[in-house]
């Protein structure tokens, strides 16, 4: 079988840096994938090669076999790879349920879905930050995704607010969209997934369930014993 998400042999460099040295990794299927690392890592810099929006100078990426390092990121999206953004990217003067009918006519019971029926005609704007957030994975799910990049989702979000959005996550999961959660939160990251990928220098230091890579001397030598 094919594998839901590939990344093979992939380099970004900006200028000196390399953000991602020569990455190989898979995915088969299903699940949430935890992806972790410290600032600098190049966990955003994965997250746009898959999205499109970063052409590597090297290698490739693949979504159920088919290329998506030649796509644009429209129909890299149309292919059945949706992604949020660290910084939100609502439409402002659409309400919440226009910002989800631009990509999908049946945009009402995924609004549902995410606990928003109630705030349909609003304006993003007018939205407590937590439930833009669901807004956005509303939209991004609106376009039917396979696979669903999430960059930094919890991040500004209160205990109470974040652990209703990971609980929509697994639910997301369970609809058999794979999931791929780029999170600073490490606790709740190792929490939810099924995989973990950790990140160092923009090569793979650790793959595996959340047990072992906290177990993983590795993993706390180069990464977990430093967190701020
Ligand atoms: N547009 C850019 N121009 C120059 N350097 C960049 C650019 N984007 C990323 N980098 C550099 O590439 C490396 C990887 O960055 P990236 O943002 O992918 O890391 P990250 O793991 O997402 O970090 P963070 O957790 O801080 O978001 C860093 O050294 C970063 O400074």
């Amino acid at each position: 079988m094919k594998a839901a998400l590939e990344v093979q042999d992939v380099t970004v460099r900006f200028g000196g840096v390399t953000a991602l040295d020569r990455l190989t990794l898979r995915h088969d299927r299903g699940g949430i994938v935890g992806l972790i690392g410290a600032n600098g890592a190049g966990k955003t810099t994965l997250i746009n090669v898959l999205s499109g929006t970063i052409r590597p100078e090297r290698g490739r990426a693949l979504l159920d076999g088919r290329e998506l390092t030649t796509l644009p990121p429209h129909r890299i999206a149309r292919a059945g790879l949706a992604r949020t953004f660290q910084n939100l990217q609502l439409f402002g003067s659409l309400s919440v349920l226009d910002n989800v009918l631009v990509v999908d006519r049946d945009a009402a019971p995924l609004l549902d879905e995410v606990g928003l029926s109630d705030d349909l005609e609003k304006k993003p704007g007018e939205l407590a930050y937590g439930r833009q957030r669901r807004l956005e994975l509303a939209r991004a799910l609106a376009l039917r995704p396979r696979v669903i990049l999430l960059d930094e989702p919890l991040a500004g979000l209160a205990g109470s607010e974040s652990d209703e959005l990971l609980e929509l996550f697994g639910r997301v999961r369970d609809r058999g969209v794979t999931v791929l959660l780029v999170e600073h939160d490490v606790p709740s990251v190792l929490r939810i997934s099924d995989r973990v990928l950790v990140l160092d220098q923009g090569a793979l230091l650790a793959d595996g369930t959340p047990g072992e890579i906290t177990a993983d001397p590795a993993v706390h030598e180069a990464y977990l014993g430093q967190r701020r």
